[in-house]
């Protein structure tokens, strides 16, 4: 397509000397300088552009190559695959001419000049590109803001160092690049989408860093990538301050850990922590006992294997309510601090009970209990140390004086030798006896102080005394809670909605571990999260900074999860921005289509996803009777050969997905169960769709037999999240076509075959 272009020429010299720059910078720190001269001169023979480029021909003959981290180096070896992929023509304001600036993964200088041969994707100036105008545009860097005027916009095709093509756009052209890139197939990972990155999106990627923010984006919208994303940006904005190591990136499961981590090296923040939040719990507070996860409760509830009254247990230990009932209780909990008596060494008062109080209660109000405690030690320590010489003093004058007294005052000299020795002996036993209590005095004196341990703590919040000394309107309800939790600690067993309440005791009794600080956390799936357990971290990180993804259109656990993001705009993170992402990119329109039908059917009216203009085969009904695994198998196999790639079986329960995968075990389909601790995805899956949330293939089918979908708005949400999972195809294998809730939609959104 660029054939014929008059910049063609321009534009290939222009990757030659790219290549030939970062291919030099890389042999400089392989070989010696001497051999880097040599080297130097066979490229300037070797590049065709010699006549008309002097400029690229001295910079590479004087270029001046310092030492690069491993780092460094490393992600240059891989871009010289494709330096670039945009380049932009601003002309700034202040400036005389119009600069031309190629923008790729990573910023590349010359080294001479430190003017820029390539500028990172996440440097304010490439704002300009993502912000989608041609013309006058402005933008933020170091806190100034310049303006200026952008003439060109241009992205390239760039395939293992050769250019391929590039297009110009403007306003009325479509963005090809994402059109191709969404046209590609998924090969069971996420990746990074730095040359696609769409206006909405990049405004999340680059909202104040500063604030937290909130983002509510429906299924495909690109919240994990653009989550990563921020990361990344963020790290490198905030360099001198922040370390990857300090970023704490929550997920729903190990599997998806996996299916992101891949995406994380790429972006260049694979050191940041990854985790769930019951493992993160389980870390920092060092307990391992057994915890009952809300996916057991939700497939054993859809199964017929639970009460339903669980449910409403992890409602109340989730809610604001239960928050305010742990504050009252850690109100109690602190009162035990308080001391009663004065620190008194040999007599004397070294510090009052109410001066140790006021330090514990006032002046060290910002720290945890323990470390209180701790500090309040230290400074009974030294006061005592400063104290202990006055003292031993004073003692030593008490017994000069007596000596004196005996000596001059007692006549009667077999008396006097006895009293003289006695206090003679006396006074350095005393002294002795004094300095070796000073050792022990401040610990002795420490003891009063409790030592509260966590999960007994907890427990003991479920006694019914305690509990009913903290909230006296009971209910069936709070007294069936207690009971059951109670029969639960009994076996070493946690409901995983105990690990918020836990981590929060402990964030007010020690405080997390060093180890297990974070500085950023990014929570994805955030509207699986029970209030609670977002105000808990936001309490234990004492940070602002959260990234929180979520759709509540997913919210396959909202009877613990958020119903509504104003909660925590209104309780938790006042100063949040709250952003949109309507886009959605993962699928096609027509099984968008279907898939919006449910979101109609919910109540929490939430508008539908818009996808990007990208058509598909409508979405298929597959009648499971006699003979259904033949057309399977046929199926599969064109899939197959028009190039599809990943496939999955998603079930609504873990029943179904157990008995389907027994099915076509004995077809040899190579398709594989799913469990939720799984760090591999094969290319054939079988799972239920709680597992499946967040992660995509290139064809779903949706597998139904014990467990039809009903109207009942988890049913809804299941069904939305397993419809949304494929890039390119749908179908769905079932008795009867209301098993997906066919009926209830119009009839042109699917086919039967
Ligand atoms: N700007 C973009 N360019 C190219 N691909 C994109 C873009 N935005 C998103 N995608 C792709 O769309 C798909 C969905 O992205 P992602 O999984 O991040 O969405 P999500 O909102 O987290 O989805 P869900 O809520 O359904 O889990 C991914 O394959 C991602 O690579």
């Amino acid at each position: 397509m660029s054939e014929g272009h008059p910049d063609l020429k321009q534009e290939l010299e222009r990757l030659s000397f790219t290549k030939a720059y970062m291919e030099r910078l890389i042999d400089s720190q392989e070989i010696g300088q001497e051999a880097l001269k040599k080297g130097q001169e066979d490229t300037l023979e070797n590049l065709s552009f010699k006549d008309s480029s002097l400029r690229y021909q001295e910079m590479l003959s004087h270029a001046n190559f310092m030492k690069m981290s491993k780092e460094q180096l490393e992600s240059l070896q891989q871009l010289r695959k494709k330096p670039y992929f945009a380049r932009i023509d601003f002309h700034r304001k202040e400036k005389p001419d119009r600069e031309t600036f190629y923008i790729g993964k990573m910023s590349l200088f010359d080294r001479e000049t430190q003017l820029p041969i390539i500028l990172d994707w996440r440097s304010p100036l490439a704002n300009v590109y993502y912000e989608g105008r041609i013309g006058e545009v402005s933008y933020e860097a170091l806190g100034e803001r310049y303006e200026g005027h952008v003439s060109l916009k241009r992205q390239y095709q760039i395939e293992e160092g050769n250019l391929e093509n590039f297009r110009d756009i403007d306003l009325t052209t479509k963005d090809e690049l994402l059109q191709d890139s969404l046209a590609q197939n998924a090969e069971s990972r996420l990746t990074e989408i730095v040359s696609t990155i769409q206006e909405e999106q990049n405004r999340i990627i680059r909202a104040d860093l500063r604030k937290p923010i909130i983002v509510q984006g429906a299924a495909g919208s690109g919240k994990t990538t653009i989550a990563l994303h921020r990361i990344s940006y963020f790290l490198y904005t905030m360099k001198e301050i922040f370390k990857p190591e300090d970023m704490l990136v929550l997920a729903p499961n190990r599997l998806f850990i996996q299916y992101i981590s891949e995406v994380l090296p790429e972006l260049g923040v694979q050191r940041a922590q990854q985790s769930t939040f019951i493992e993160f719990v389980q870390k920092a507070t060092g307990i391992d006992w057994h915890v009952l996860t809300q996916h057991e409760v939700l497939m054993q509830t859809i199964e017929g294997n639970r009460d339903p009254q669980t449910l409403e247990f992890a409602a109340i230990k989730g809610s604001k309510f239960f928050k305010d009932l742990l504050n009252a209780y850690i109100r109690l909990l602190k009162k035990s601090y308080q001391v009663k008596e004065d620190f008194m060494f040999a007599g004397f008062r070294i510090k009052s009970a109410k001066s140790i109080n006021r330090l514990f209660y006032d002046e060290y109000s910002y720290f945890p209990y323990e470390v209180r405690v701790k500090k309040i030690k230290s400074v009974l320590q030294s006061e005592l140390r400063r104290k202990k010489k006055q003292i031993l003093d004073k003692m030593a004058e008490k017994y000069d004086e007596e000596l004196d007294r005996a000596l001059y005052g007692m006549r009667n000299a077999e008396k006097r030798k006895i009293r003289v020795s006695f206090l003679i002996t006396r006074k350095e036993e005393r002294l002795a006896e004094i300095k070796k209590l000073s050792r022990t005095a401040v610990s002795r004196f420490m003891k009063q102080y409790p030592k509260l341990k966590l999960l007994e703590v907890y427990q003991e919040l479920f006694n019914e005394e305690i509990f009913l000394s903290l909230h006296s309107e009971d209910s069936k309800v709070l007294r069936d809670m207690r009971a059951e939790s109670r029969a639960l600690f009994k076996k070493k067993h946690l409901q995983s909605e105990d690990l918020a309440g836990l981590l929060y005791l402990k964030t007010f009794l020690t405080g997390l571990h060093e180890d297990d600080q974070a500085k950023k956390v990014v929570i994805d799936e955030a509207q699986d999260y029970s209030f609670l357990e977002i105000f808990t971290l936001r309490k234990a990180f004492q940070t602002d900074l959260f990234t929180i993804v979520g759709d509540l259109a997913q919210g396959i656990y909202n009877y613990r999860g958020l119903k509504q993001w104003e909660t925590l705009q209104e309780d938790v993170f006042s100063s949040a921005n709250y952003l949109t992402l309507q886009k959605t990119y993962r699928t096609t329109i027509e099984i968008m289509n279907l898939a919006n039908a449910l979101l109609t059917l919910m109540p929490e009216n939430l508008p539908k996803a818009e996808p990007v203009v990208r058509h598909g085969e409508t979405p298929a009904f597959i009648r499971k009777e006699q003979g259904w695994e033949a057309k399977f198998l046929t199926l599969l196999q064109e899939l197959l050969e028009s190039g599809m790639k990943s496939f999955a079986i998603v079930t609504k329960s873990k029943k179904e997905a157990d008995e389907v995968r027994g099915h076509l075990d004995s077809l040899q389909l190579g398709f594989e169960g799913l469990g939720e601790e799984q760090k591999e995805m094969a290319n054939r899956v079988i799972l239920p769709a709680y597992l499946a949330k967040g992660l995509e293939f290139d064809v779903v089918f949706l597998y139904s037999h014990f467990h039809p979908y009903t109207e009942d708005s988890l049913d809804l949400k299941m069904l939305y999240v397993a419809m949304t999972r494929p890039l390119h195809r749908l179908y769905m294998i079932g008795e009867k076509e209301e098993d997906f809730l066919l009926h209830r939609v119009s009839n042109d959104r699917f086919r039967k075959v």
